[in-house]
């Protein structure tokens, strides 16, 4: 039976990382998609800019919508403090499946929760099933057409709060001009474009970093 690109790119893993090396699983992901098979991660360049975000935030609490490969999910997890809560929603078993080997190649298991399902069915049930109160990080790469509802609905569930920060990828390619028109228009976020390029290619994209004023 064929392999899935997934199943591919986790084999890379295994095969050229070391088990408990989170930046070795990040460099092997990067290489297989950059010289064997594209993969929609975010990549090295606006993996780079995902990080100083995490780093100057020092999380305590993160949401990520989209896991894919799990690929971003390491990135974030291996800069995140010892007790901080990270969540990461895959709607699709398929992907879920791998990423919860990628983030155990890399060692870390322990700091994340994947949850498998619809990010519009469990974000009303986050602070009640994972007795979290607010996010201070949420990072949208799931479908670019989920970002626009999903922010509207974690206004609504009181998951923000003052200081709480967005950050969108592909606001360009694929693209979420919804969600751009809304977060850059709404009295109730800063906004700024951080100008990259999509993933291993020339093609402009660039993520979004909003700030929730509340
Ligand atoms: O496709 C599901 N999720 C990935 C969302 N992410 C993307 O779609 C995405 C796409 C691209 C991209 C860019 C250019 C291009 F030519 C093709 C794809 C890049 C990215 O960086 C992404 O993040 C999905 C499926 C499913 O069955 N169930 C739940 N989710
Ligand atoms: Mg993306």
């Amino acid at each position: 039976t064929q392999s899935t690109r997934p199943q591919r790119l986790l084999s890379a893993v295994q095969k050229n990382a070391t088990r408990g090396d989170p930046c070795s699983v990040v460099r092997a992901i990067d290489d297989f998609c950059r010289h064997k098979e594209w993969a929609m991660n975010v990549g090295d360049e606006k993996g780079c800019i995902l990080d100083s975000v995490v780093s100057e935030m020092n999380p305590a609490a993160v949401l990520e919508l989209g896991t894919y490969c799990g690929y971003s999910t390491v990135r974030i997890a291996r800069l995140l403090p010892p007790d901080a809560k990270f969540i990461t929603l895959e709607f699709n078993p398929g992907f879920a499946a791998i990423a919860r080997q990628v983030i155990a190649w890399a060692g870390l298991e322990e700091k994340v929760q994947l949850v498998e399902g619809a990010s519009g069915d469990w974000i009303p049930k986050i602070k009640e099933q994972f007795g979290i109160k607010t996010f201070d990080l949420v990072f949208l790469d799931h479908w670019k057409d989920r970002y626009l509802p999903d922010t509207k609905l974690m206004e609504e569930c009181g998951l923000l709060r003052k200081g709480s920060v967005l950050l969108a990828d592909n606001v360009i390619c694929p693209g979420t001009p919804d969600y751009l028109e809304y977060i850059r228009s709404s009295p109730k976020y800063e906004s700024r474009y951080f100008k990259s390029h999509l993933e291993y290619t020339k093609v402009e994209d660039g993520l979004e970093k909003s700030i929730f004023l509340g």
